[in-house]
């Protein structure tokens, strides 16, 4: 590694500004560098909420997966150090929360303009991910952010931890985003990632996730039965891929590949991008 990489980071190396996010292991801060000026985003996660949680082995994988991945859709983990009391993960700063972004839309969905180029980029990232056989499996809405450009990156890098701080998450946990083989408790493959790239675009196309139900159980059961209904305003196109995507047989599901070729991205995408 070349010397930036293996620099042994202190926080007196940053300047601290405003939180950014909070979170139940500690909150997100922006940053930054006093050396060079650079913006970046400060995640602190206090030592005692990891042990208390057993999530320590998690986070260790997290860090050795995410210092590796370097993608144009996937926040850059720029490196991490640690106190006696706190672990910090210093991250690229991405301005927009998508789930802050899809509130404050009218409806609370995006155009399909909008929603084809989030699905295109999410969609490459994951690509290139399960190409180092990497599965992300929370892909949610609070997982992902976009940049001042408008692009969208996948923030969070627990791939396979679900004690994670996210904003929706109810006292037992937000199960609208899982999979049938998840719920169940049976084996997953990288499958289940193309399952919630189905999930998150109906999501942003009808404005709330499709298996939404009052009660846990009901939500379970309909996700066990990829049980949904479109509302009318989903153009035929859309519906074709989403149900392409949300498919109770993992094997059935479409590959991620040819999502890219799915018309309804082909037309939605602007094609030089
Ligand atoms: O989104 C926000 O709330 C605030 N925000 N706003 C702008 C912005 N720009 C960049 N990053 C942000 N947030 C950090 C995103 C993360 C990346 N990686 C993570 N990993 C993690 O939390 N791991 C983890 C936690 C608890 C236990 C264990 Cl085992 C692992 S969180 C930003």
């Amino acid at each position: 590694t070349n010397k930036k990489d293996d620099m042994k980071w202190t926080l007196d190396n940053f300047d601290i500004g405003k939180a950014l996010g909070k979170g139940k292991f500690g909150n997100v801060y922006l940053a930054r560098e006093k050396s060079s000026g650079f913006i970046v985003a400060l995640k602190v996660l206090f030592k005692t909420q990891i042990l208390k949680a057993n999530v320590e082995h998690q986070l260790k994988r997290e860090i050795e997966i995410q210092t590796h991945l370097r993608h144009p859709n996937i926040v850059r983990m720029f490196g991490y150090f640690h106190d006696d009391a706190r672990v910090y993960m210093i991250l690229e700063y991405a301005p927009k929360q998508l789930y802050k972004e899809l509130q404050a839309q009218e409806n609370q969905r995006f155009s399909e303009v909008r929603a084809a180029l989030y699905i295109k980029q999410l969609t490459e990232a994951l690509i290139y991910c399960h190409d180092k056989n990497i599965i992300h499996r929370d892909i949610k809405p609070e997982n992902l952010l976009l940049t001042k450009a408008g692009d969208l990156k996948i923030a969070d890098f627990g791939w396979s931890v679900h004690t994670r701080d996210s904003k929706r998450m109810t006292l037992c946990g937000t199960l609208d985003y899982l999979p049938p083989e998840m719920v169940s408790g049976n084996s997953h493959d990288k499958s289940v990632d193309v399952w919630s790239v189905g999930v998150l675009l109906y999501e942003i196309l009808v404005g709330k996730p499709p298996f939404e139900a009052p009660t846990y159980e009901e939500t379970y059961k309909r996700i066990l039965n990829a049980q949904y209904i479109f509302p009318q305003h989903v153009a035929p196109l859309a519906r074709d891929l989403i149900s392409r995507l949300l498919r109770v047989k993992p094997e059935t599901r479409l590959p991620l590949q040819e999502v890219l070729l799915h018309d309804w991205i082909k037309i939605h995408t602007n094609l030089l991008k």
